[in-house]
């Protein structure tokens, strides 16, 4: 139930969940299951139920700067882009993230998900993967006649069916899309084997978080709070920023975690949990929850002024990003395509708003196009950049923080196999520098970045938890980052000399005639590069000797009932967009919490 703060004052719950995002959510819901327990979720953000701001697809980056959606966190600055701060929206509110994402739903290779358990996990790998994503997925496949006409085959795909958040073509897919796809194929990426089955390498359209029936999002929210929100023994209160959480005695020797303390309405409480607190506030707030609470590297700790509860040096570090270029191609006048750059003039975009109350127009495509392809398989360069990165991490083995070498001989075997590179069609302009014609069409491919060797920080900069954390990705801190970027880019520029995107295209926008060299390429990248909103493994699952914050099991290390479920739990990032991995460990967190696991 929605809840206001006498409903929790002086009150205590089994199970206190912090953070109502995406796997927030999902924990919450799972739990109280069971009518005999009772949960407690609190989220800072507002509820923004049945907001068609959240619910309209196809509103990319709307949200960005908006309060009532969005956090407005930035980067420290960059000095590889240019003494740049990054902006690193996130979404603020119940729902999380799953509220004001692209919708797009992908799994990772089999393997990258394999490696969580090589690297000290047990229970963490696929098959317990795919078993509980299956709970969360409610596929709802296209008519047959439209899988006959855009191509689409699911006879060897397997997709949860009955779960609660629906998942569907969007209603409009243009055969433009068609074209740009064929063209991938023909630039040497065939059709992905199995794509949402870990068999991942290839092109393929995806699925989105949308709901067929009504045309809108489905997220967090629409599958696991609207369903459930009855439930008496299901407390949400919203607008409850959580400050830290407190230990049963201050001076036991293991932190036994007792209550949360948070702010609502300008006044800071306190609630106390009979079992356990679960943090749920994403890879960026997570961790500074636990500084806030004395839970972390002791330097830190005590430039903070924070006395150190539990000494915990991976806490903030490991931090790893995927980041997107966008590369833009002007389409011909006579290409009937219709992309979103129509929704630029404003009486054409009230008309698709219209429209899309009746379940048609733009507003009803999405982002479906997808390639994930080996270094190369698009590089000739593929042999000397893997060498050079297995020479410079020989190299410098013994420098490495503990546990890194081991990410790293991972990310050398999937740097030769892996498909980290991604490359994703997008029916509109997003690129820069050069700006969009007025009345001209484009298509554009974000050219991804999935499996990174630099490494970052997120820390508390201050006891005040209303004062963000320093986030730090310390982009291109390893050479080969940059490197693979690089050849992306080249492949993605081939892509228009390559049938039918050939025939389909007049001119590249961006980069454009004046990046030419691989150094030009470079700064390009270095200028107009951007976050793909999905940082991960500031809290990673590892063993605490490698810099672990976790156990298997979830619970943070040196603590008594304190467990993490979100994104920051993941140690070693992979090759998808992650809100499927984040309600897979989700759901797989509250079978650990109940004791099944
Ligand atoms: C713009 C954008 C586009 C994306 N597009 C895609 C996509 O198309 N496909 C895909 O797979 N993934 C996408 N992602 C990534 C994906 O949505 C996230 O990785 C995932 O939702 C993260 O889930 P989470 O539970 O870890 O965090 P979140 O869902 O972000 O949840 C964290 C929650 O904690 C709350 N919170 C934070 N601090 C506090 C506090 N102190 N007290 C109380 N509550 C707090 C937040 O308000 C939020 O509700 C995108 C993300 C963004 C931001």
């Amino acid at each position: 139930m929605s809840a206001t703060i006498d409903d929790v004052k002086g009150k205590s719950f089994d199970y206190i969940v912090c953070g109502g995002g995406t796997a927030g959510l999902t924990v919450a819901a799972r739990l109280s299951e069971d009518p005999a327990i009772t949960v407690l979720l609190l989220e800072a953000g507002n509820a923004n139920i049945g907001d068609m701001a959240i619910l309209r697809p196809a509103s990319y980056g709307s949200h960005f700067g908006k309060a009532a959606y969005a956090w407005d966190h930035h980067t420290v600055r960059q000095k590889s882009t240019g003494d740049t701060a990054h902006s690193w929206a996130r979404g603020k509110g119940l729902g999380g993230s799953s509220g004001i994402n692209f919708l797009c739903w992908i799994k990772p290779p089999a393997e990258d998900i394999d490696d969580i358990e090589r690297l000290g996990n047990p229970g963490w790998n696929w098959k317990n993967y795919e078993k509980f994503i299956h709970r969360t997925e409610g596929f709802i496949p296209p008519p047959k006649d439209v899988q006959l006409s855009k191509g689409l085959k699911f006879d060897t795909w397997n997709l949860g069916t009955e779960g609660p958040l629906t998942l569907a073509y969007p209603y409009t897919i243009d055969d433009g899309e068609l074209k740009v796809q064929e063209t991938l194929i023909n630039a040497g990426i065939p059709p992905a084997p199995r794509p949402l089955n870990g068999q991942t390498h290839g092109t393929y359209f995806a699925p989105c978080t949308y709901d067929p029936k009504t045309h809108t999002r489905s997220y967090a929210t629409t599958a696991f709070y609207l369903p459930n929100k009855d439930r008496p023994n299901f407390t949400v209160l919203v607008a409850a920023h959580v400050r830290r959480v407190l230990p049963a005695s201050e001076d036991d020797s293991e932190f036994t975690a007792e209550s949360v303390e948070f702010d609502h309405g300008g006044e800071t409480y306190t609630v106390r949990a009979n079992k356990e607190i679960i943090l749920s506030t994403g890879t960026l707030k997570t961790p500074q929850i636990l500084e806030l609470s004395g839970i972390g590297n002791p330097n830190i700790l005590r430039n903070l002024g924070i006395p150190t509860k539990v000494a915990l040096p991976g806490v903030g570090t490991n931090v790893q990003e995927h980041m997107i270029v966008g590369v833009s191609f002007e389409l011909r006048d006579d290409v009937p395509f219709d992309t979103l750059d129509l929704l630029a003039d404003p009486a054409t975009a009230a008309k698709h708003l219209e429209l899309h109350t009746g379940g048609t127009g733009l507003f009803t495509t999405g982002i479906i196009g997808f390639s994930f392809a080996r270094l190369d398989q698009i590089s000739p360069r593929a042999g000397e950049i893997i060498k050079d990165a297995e020479e410079k991490i020989a190299k410098n083995a013994n420098s490495y923080p503990p546990g890194l070498l081991e990410q790293y001989k991972i990310s050398l075997e999937r740097l030769k196999n892996g498909v980290g590179q991604e490359f994703i069609s997008f029916p509109g302009c997003n690129s820069a520098p050069n700006p969009p014609e007025k009345g001209k069409r484009y298509v554009s491919f974000y050219v991804a970045m999935n499996h990174t060797f630099s490494r970052g920080t997120i820390h508390a900069t201050s006891k005040d938890p209303s004062v963000d954390p320093a986030f730090d990705p310390r982009y291109f801190d390893e050479e080969v980052d940059l490197q693979v970027w690089v050849e992306m880019v080249k492949f993605t520029r081939r892509l228009r000399e390559i049938s039918p995107l050939k025939e389909m295209t007049a001119k590249e926008l961006n980069p454009g005639p004046d990046v030419q060299t691989d150094e030009q390429i470079v700064d390009w990248i270095k200028k107009i590069m951007s976050t793909t909103w999905h940082t991960a493994s500031s809290c990673s699952m590892l063993p605490k000797a490698n810099g672990g914050v976790v156990d298997p099991k979830l619970q943070v290390y040196g603590t008594k009932n304190l467990r993490i479920a979100d994104l920051s739990v993941l140690p070693l990032h992979v090759a998808a967009h992650p809100q499927a991995t984040v309600y897979a460990i989700a759901e797989q967190a509250a079978d650990i919490i109940k004791g099944k696991l």
